[in-house]
C-alpha cells in the first residue's frame, strides 16, 4: 500500500487554481523529488498535504490509507506527516536545543522528548556544545539543519521538504544532499520540492514536474529532465517570443 496517496487534490484563490486535479502516490521508503517553474504549485501541493495551513478544496490525501480530510495541520504532524519550509524557520530567542525540544514535545515516539532533541540535533551534525547557542546566532545551512533536526524530533514517517537548498552554497548543497540521504536510510519517506537540479537528480527517485497547477510529467528523474514538455515548461514557448 502506498503510504501517501494524493487524488485529484485542487486548491483555487480566487480565479487562480493552484493546484488543479493533482493525483499520485508515493510508496514507502521512497525519495521522491518535486519540480516546476516558479508558480507552478509545489509549495500549495505540500500546504493540501500537510494540512498547514490549508487542506485542498476538492480531492483527497490519504496517509497510510486514511483520509486526512476534517484533520487540523498539527494532528497530521502527530500521525508523523512533518513538513518543512521554503524558509529556515527556528525560533530565533530559544536555544538550538529549545527548537528541537518543540518540535519533540510537539509530538513523536520513542525516548522522552529531551534525548529524543538530543539525538535529532547529534544526527544532523550538532556537537552539544552548539546546543546552548541561540537559534538567531546560526548561519543559514545551520538554520537549515535545525530546521530538519526540529522535524526529525517528531519522529516522521513522510516528511515533506520544500526547497531546502536554497541559498546554500556548493559544498553545503553537498553535505545537504548526504544529510537526506541518511535521513532516507533510516526509512524515512520523503518528499523533496527543489529547483536545484543536481540535488533532484542525485536524490529522486521518482521526479514529478509541476507546471501551471497541473502533473506535467512524472517518471526517472533522468527520464524527466530530457522530456520536451519539461524543458519548454521552464524556458517558455519561445514560439510566442516575437
Ligand atoms: N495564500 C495564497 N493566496 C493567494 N495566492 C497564492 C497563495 N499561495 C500561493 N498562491 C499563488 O498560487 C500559485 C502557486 O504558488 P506556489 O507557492 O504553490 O508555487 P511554487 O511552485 O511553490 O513556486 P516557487 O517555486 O516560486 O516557490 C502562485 O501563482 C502563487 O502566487
Amino acid at each position: 500500500m502506498p503510504l501517501l496517496t494524493v487524488e485529484s487534490a485542487s486548491k483555487s484563490f480566487g480565479a487562480l487554481r493552484a493546484v488543479d486535479g493533482v493525483s499520485f502516490s508515493v510508496e514507502p521508503g521512497e525519495l521522491f523529488g518535486i519540480a516546476g517553474p516558479n508558480g507552478s504549485g509545489k509549495s500549495t501541493l505540500f500546504n493540501l498535504i500537510s494540512g498547514i495551513p490549508f487542506g485542498p478544496d476538492s480531492g483527497r490525501i490519504l496517509f497510510a490509507g486514511e483520509d486526512l480530510a476534517g484533520r487540523k495541520g498539527h494532528q497530521i504532524a502527530r500521525l508523523g506527516l512533518v513538513r518543512t519550509f521554503q524558509r529556515e524557520t527556528a525560533f530565533d530567542t530559544l536555544s538550538v536545543f529549545d527548537n528541537a525540544l518543540m518540535g519533540a514535545t510537539y509530538g513523536g515516539k520513542g525516548p522522552v522528548p529531551e534525548e529524543r532533541s538530543a539525538e535529532a540535533l547529534a544526527f544532523v551534525g550538532f556537537a552539544p556544545a552548539d546546543f546552548d547557542r541561540k537559534a538567531a546566532e546560526l548561519s543559514v545551512y545551520d538554520r537549515k539543519r535545525l530546521m530538519l533536526a526540529s522535524a526529525l524530533a517528531l519522529s516522521p514517517r513522510l516528511l515533506l521538504l520544500d526547497e531546502p537548498a536554497s541559498g546554500l552554497t556548493k559544498p553545503e548543497i553537498e553535505a545537504l544532499i548526504a544529510l537526506i540521504r541518511r535521513i532516507a536510510a533510516t526509512g524515512a519517506t520523503i518528499l523533496l520540492i527543489e529547483h536545484v537540479l543536481t540535488v533532484l537528480l542525485a536524490l529522486s527517485q521518482r521526479l514529478m514536474v509541476l507546471n501551471e497547477g497541473s502533473l506535467l510529467v512524472l517518471d526517472r528523474p533522468d527520464v524527466v529532465v530530457r522530456d520536451p514538455r519539461v524543458i519548454r515548461a521552464y524556458l517558455g514557448d519561445r514560439r510566442h517570443v516575437a
